[in-house]
């Protein structure tokens, strides 16, 4: 039997009936979900919103609903604020589910925490359920040190009266939407997640402070004094959004000293969560790993469930309070263990889209190089492979050049164009040496060059060829320069074609090629690049949805590659980089040139072509 059997809108189980009169259990499943609609209403004046569940369960807990019976169960609005046990939910199941059943997760509804609203529960089989590590000493993340009684009843009287809610500089406080913060010594700012270590504040770190100072250092749990304070004031139901305080921004480690209050925070990292309970007047210190690769954070709840020594479970209502967060601003880049978490390493290496556009000289150039050229020299074989026939509207222009022309093919691949014309003098370059070497084995003339800087003397060539080159130039200043190159080396009156790939690929209603090529295979997850450059990744044989992007190239190697036993053929994903030309993008870009115009563009099976004409005197008409 599967769950959506069971499942029912209006009727709970008697026993669920019995103990809450008036709520309703919805039993779900995956399958329900994709009906909902008539199907999915809920009982009369139910709140019950399964997506939001649904939503809930895999955002916040990372937990799948499955679609059909599994092992765990995951019970939203349920657990200690509800009082829907664990012993009722297995009373309201039948033989069958009670047997197949080992685990539950009990889902403490944050609104049923705040409000303890006579909430529905939403009961779904899920796939997994998140590794709930219990708080012992031995299942901390690494590096997190809990330290209680840190301070005295005495020392936290001061430290709280040190601190004057009713006055600060904006720099120095705010209300946030979830708590009231105050900064001292410096400002962290929430905008930027950063520190100006140029900008101490004229409020210092109040002198109660130091006594708390002299211990960290006595007992060497830091081998400096703080230069930075922030107060965080919590009211029952407010918290703070799980994060990883900035790499560059502070020293390791990063103490919180709780005061007023036992509160439970939240230590997050790759779908772990470790809740740890931090007593009033403990000082946490989280150091390594918890301080640089686990997210901490505190929910915006009123009560927090907390492990009695007897085993069992409490809930136990939140006051006030008040935490002293100790940092010391670090005057250099993080050089921490912990790479892909850290700010330092990702900003020196990362170039942003940002950086593209902003027509970063070098930044394009590491970007090209990373995610063309490296690139064609890996794949040089298989993509030869893949390109024989030459576009009839390339031959038919090459093929018109009068005999005797010097043409040169800019980015010429594996020479696909170079053998057209036999009464000209064919030439091509590429910055792929492996692609070259395919060339000259098909008996070309090339040679090594990149499109920005040929080597080749003003009006020296009779007429050019680019297909397919440069929209893998990451900016329009390269994309400029590379045409006004071409035309640089173009004989007065030579012409130019160049082709560059379309943004979009259907016109007329007619599906490119490229788009046609597809084999109607279930879209596979998309591999994700090694790569610095936060660029999207396109989706083979779909429309472009972005301007500047990577499109994977799926490299096949036969036979055995990584030896063993597994003969079959391995397949390694690539990313070009590509910029998809929007209509009529080629033609602008041509036309501030002054010395050439547009002879004729047109689309051309998912690309925009144009025949550019240098102008035929050295002076443009
Ligand atoms: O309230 C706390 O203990 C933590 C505060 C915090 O994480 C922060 O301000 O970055
Ligand atoms: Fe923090
Ligand atoms: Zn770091």
């Amino acid at each position: 039997m599967s769950f959506a059997n069971m499942w029912c809108s209006n009727t709970s189980p008697t026993s669920v009936n019995n103990l809450f009169p008036g709520r309703s259990m919805v039993l779900g499943s995956l399958s329900k979900m994709d009906e909902f609609s008539e199907a999915w209403s809920c009982p009369k004046g139910s709140k019950m919103n399964p997506w939001k569940y649904s939503n809930i369960l895999k955002e916040v807990h990372n937990v799948q609903i499955s679609e059909k019976d599994t092992e765990f169960l995951a019970i939203c609005n349920a657990g200690l604020t509800t009082g829907l046990s664990r012993e009722i939910i297995m009373e309201a199941l039948d033989e069958t589910h009670v047997a197949a059943v080992k685990d539950i997760y009990f889902v403490e509804n944050t609104s049923a925490l705040n409000e303890n609203t006579d909430c529905d529960f939403f009961v779904v089989f899920v796939k997994n359920i998140p590794e709930f590590s219990s708080h012992s000493e031995a299942s901390l993340p690494a590096g997190l040190i809990l330290l209680e009684n840190f301070v005295t009843p005495e020392e936290e009287i001061a430290l709280l009266k040190s601190i004057d809610w009713t006055r600060a500089t904006p720099e120095q406080g705010q209300s946030l939407k979830h708590r009231q913060v105050r900064h001292f010594g410096y400002q962290f700012d929430y905008g930027s997640n950063k520190v100006d270590p140029e900008k101490p504040l004229d409020a210092k770190i109040p002198s109660v402070c130091s006594p708390v100072f002299d211990r960290m250092v006595q007992r060497e749990i830091t081998a400096w004094v703080p230069d930075q304070l922030t107060v965080n004031q919590y009211e029952p139901g407010q918290g703070i959004p799980p994060h990883v305080d900035t790499h560059s921004a502070f020293e390791d480690p990063i103490l919180s000293l709780s005061l007023e209050s036992d509160v439970v925070m939240e230590f997050r990292k790759s779908g772990v969560v470790v809740p740890v309970l931090l007593p009033r007047r403990s000082l946490l210190v989280m150091s390594g790993e918890s301080r640089y690769a686990w997210t901490h954070g505190i929910n915006p709840r009123k009560s927090d469930v907390v492990n009695c020594p007897d085993g069992k479970f409490s809930l136990v209502q939140r006051k006030r309070r008040t935490s002293f967060t100790f940092r010391r601003l670090l005057r250099r880049a993080c050089t921490c263990a912990f790479s892909q978490f850290c700010d330092s390493q990702k900003e020196n290496d990362v170039l942003s889209r940002e950086n593209i556009s902003k027509n970063c000289n070098e930044t394009a150039s590491k970007l090209e190089n990373l995610h063309v050229h490296q690139v064609y020299e890996e794949i040089a074989g298989h993509f030869s492979e893949t390109r024989h026939k030459p576009w009839p509207n390339v031959f038919s222009f090459v093929n018109k050049q009068v005999p005797g022309s010097v043409i040169l093919d800019v980015g010429c691949g594996n020479g696909k164009y170079l053998g057209l014309n036999k009464r000209s003098f064919q030439v091509g370059c590429d910055m792929s040496q492996h692609l070259l070497k395919i060339c000259r084995e098909r008996e070309f003339e090339t040679f090594l060059s990149n499109c920005l800087a040929l080597p080749f003397k003003d009006n020296s060539v009779d007429c050019c060829i680019s297909i397919a080159v440069i929209h893998h130039l990451s900016t329009e200043d390269r994309r400029l320069n590379a045409i006004s190159e071409m035309v640089r080396v173009l004989a007065p009156g030579g012409e130019a074609l160049i082709y560059v790939w379309a943004k979009n690929q259907e016109r007329d209603q007619q599906k490119s090629s490229y788009l046609k090529q597809c084999n109607n295979k279930p879209s596979e997850e998309k591999p994700a690049p090694i790569s610095p450059f936060s660029l999207p990744v396109h989706t083979n044989r779909t429309q472009f949805c972005h301007s500047d992007l990577l499109v994977p190239w799926n490299l096949k190697q036969k036979g055995l590659k990584n030896s063993g036993l597994d003969s079959s053929d391995s397949e390694e994903v690539y990313f070009r980089y590509y910029h998809m030309f929007e209509e009529g993008e080629l033609e602008l870009l041509c036309n501030r040139l002054n010395n050439a115009s547009v002879e004729r563009s047109y689309y051309d099976q998912g690309n925009w072509c144009v025949v550019l004409k240098k102008a035929p005197t050295n002076k443009f008409p």
